[in-house]
């Protein structure tokens, strides 16, 4: 069991001296026994990090060499493969074939090859006899996590819009163009994959120009598998995308963008430094429940925790302190110095669950470490939707609201593989609103609309007057020679049809 002589090793793993004799070592001992350690840490440990990484002097950046900026790009467009390419080029991990899509750290993210998290790394970078840190964000490419998309790019200051250069454009390249083109970020275009034998890069080059307007002298070719083009993509950060405006003699403000629960040290945050800087011992307030805390640990994702006691201005990096509610992490949150208030960050739109499923422990006497493990999960996804539940027959659990089903298959996996939650979870569905009449009814259920997450809770038909369910209003973005079919499916399964445009 990790108890005895272990707890050392455990530390060095966390704080980032992993060996690969400590890794053998964890796994054994995982092995052997139970899991006591969050499986998370094992299985973002199988990297080979650079032995010569050098602790990182976060003082030599001042704002005008940062650069903050995310991957974005539809499913399988090479994201992360692109994300280990820079890791390995600015020597944050070695040269190896076993780095593959080294950000993607869930067990869930290594076992299914997709992201469902954004993850943080600062590389540094000398370009031009310049030392730059740059702060990548690595995101999710499915509809599903696009909340995890629109989060993170309220640390940046630009994005890079990958695209696959045999499949071009796709359905999550137009929706993520358009979360990035909305917050005014500049976009570095890349076609990755042009190795492939069926690449046709010159195509993918005229999509971007007609659907985007991007200048196709903009847009820079790339292998991520191979590592072609990936340092133009580097200078580019550097000479496209602009340095945070942020002033280190301000009083400090941080974003607090995404946060996870870790079984030794509670709540991580990650922080995006807009003004001051914060310390080691520092005493902070977040902005939501007024509650100080003070910093026991401050650092950079280097990728896993680095300590580097300080972040200055305009850096992203993480903080652990003595938050013992880990609802004191929201996401959104604004931080600043005890005594020193600074007005607030808007915070983040909450997400808009599509589906609701009823999760109910296995074990009803599991129901207290259900809402433990369910606390601690949603520290990491706050995109889920959560309301207290009970039934006749399985007890008391959940209604959660997911952003769909990939999304609540990812999270019902997560509870189980992080924290051994095992559950039953209901057929999902759809919410639905219905319109009620009389005084007294109206007076019970809160107003004359009612939204239904569960069937079971449908109001007496009798005082139902009107059933409403979800709509969307759509856009379609295909080649001319499916428009037949399209049309033909839209009016099978669609109320209205409002335009068709054609572009040549
Ligand atoms: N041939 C070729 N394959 C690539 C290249 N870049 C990525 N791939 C492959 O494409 C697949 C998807 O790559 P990822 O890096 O996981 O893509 P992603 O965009 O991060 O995926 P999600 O985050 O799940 O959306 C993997 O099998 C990669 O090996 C490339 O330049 N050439």
């Amino acid at each position: 069991m990790l108890v005895y002589g272990s707890g050392l090793l455990c530390r060095a793993l966390l704080n980032r001296h992993v060996t690969k004799r400590c890794i053998h070592y964890l796994k054994r001992i995982v092995i052997q026994d139970k899991p006591l350690i969050c499986k998370r840490w094992l299985s973002s440990s199988y990297v080979c990090l650079n032995k010569n990484v050098a602790n990182i002097d976060l003082s030599e950046f001042p704002p005008e060499n940062i650069r903050n900026f995310s991957i974005i790009a539809h499913v399988d467009h090479g994201k992360s493969t692109l994300a280990d390419r820079m890791l390995e080029e600015t020597n944050v991990i070695s040269k190896s074939s076993n780095n593959k899509q080294v950000l993607d750290r869930l067990q869930v993210e290594k076992e299914r090859g997709i992201t469902v998290k954004a993850q943080t790394a600062s590389l540094c970078y000398t370009y031009n006899g310049t030392k730059y840190l740059l702060n990548l964000i690595d995101t999710p490419g499915h509809v599903d996590f696009n909340y995890e998309v629109s989060r993170s790019l309220a640390a940046c200051q630009g994005v890079i819009l990958l695209v696959d250069a045999n499949d071009g454009v796709q359905a999550q390249t137009v929706a993520n163009f358009f979360l990035a083109f909305d917050k005014d970020l500049p976009m570095i275009p890349v076609i990755n994959k042009i190795d492939l034998p069926g690449a046709q890069p010159d195509i993918v080059m005229k999509q971007l120009n007609k659907l985007f307007d991007i200048d196709p002298e903009q847009i820079l070719k790339i292998s991520a598998k191979f590592g072609t083009g990936v340092d133009d993509v580097l200078k580019a950060i550097v000479d496209r995308i602009p340095p945070p405006k942020a002033a280190t003699d301000k009083p400090l403000k941080c974003l607090l963008f995404d946060s996870w629960y870790t079984m030794y040290r509670g709540a991580v945050v990650n922080i995006a430094v807009l003004d001051g800087c914060m310390k080691k011992g520092d005493k902070f307030v977040t902005h939501h429940n007024k509650k100080v805390h003070e910093v026991q640990e401050i650092g950079v994702m280097h990728p896993t925790e680095l300590p580097t006691d300080v972040l200055y201005a305009g850096q992203v990096g993480y903080l652990i302190s003595n938050m013992k509610n880990i609802k004191d992490a929201m996401i959104g949150d604004t931080i600043y110095h005890h005594n020193k208030p600074v007005d607030p960050m808007p915070g983040f739109k909450p997400a808009k669950p599509m589906l609701f499923a009823g999760v109910f422990p296995s074990d009803q006497s599991q129901f207290s470490a259900l809402k433990t493990a369910m606390e601690k999960l949603t520290l990491n996804d706050s995109s889920v939707d959560i309301h207290l539940d009970s039934s006749e027959v399985l007890g008391q659990g959940y209604t959660l609201g997911f952003l769909g089903l990939l999304h609540m298959d990812v999270f019902i996996t997560r509870l189980d593989q992080e924290f051994g939650a095992s559950v039953i979870v209901t057929a999902p569905n759809v919410p639905y609103k219905v319109k009620i009449i009389g005084k007294q009814n109206i007076k019970k259920y809160g107003g004359d609309s009612v939204t239904v997450l569960n069937p079971c809770k449908l109001p007496p038909t009798s005082i139902i007057t009107e059933y409403q369910e979800p709509m969307v209003k759509g856009t379609i973005i295909s080649p001319d020679k499916y428009m037949g079919e399209i049309i033909s499916l839209i009016l099978v399964r669609v109320i209205s049809f409002r335009m068709y445009v054609y572009q040549l």
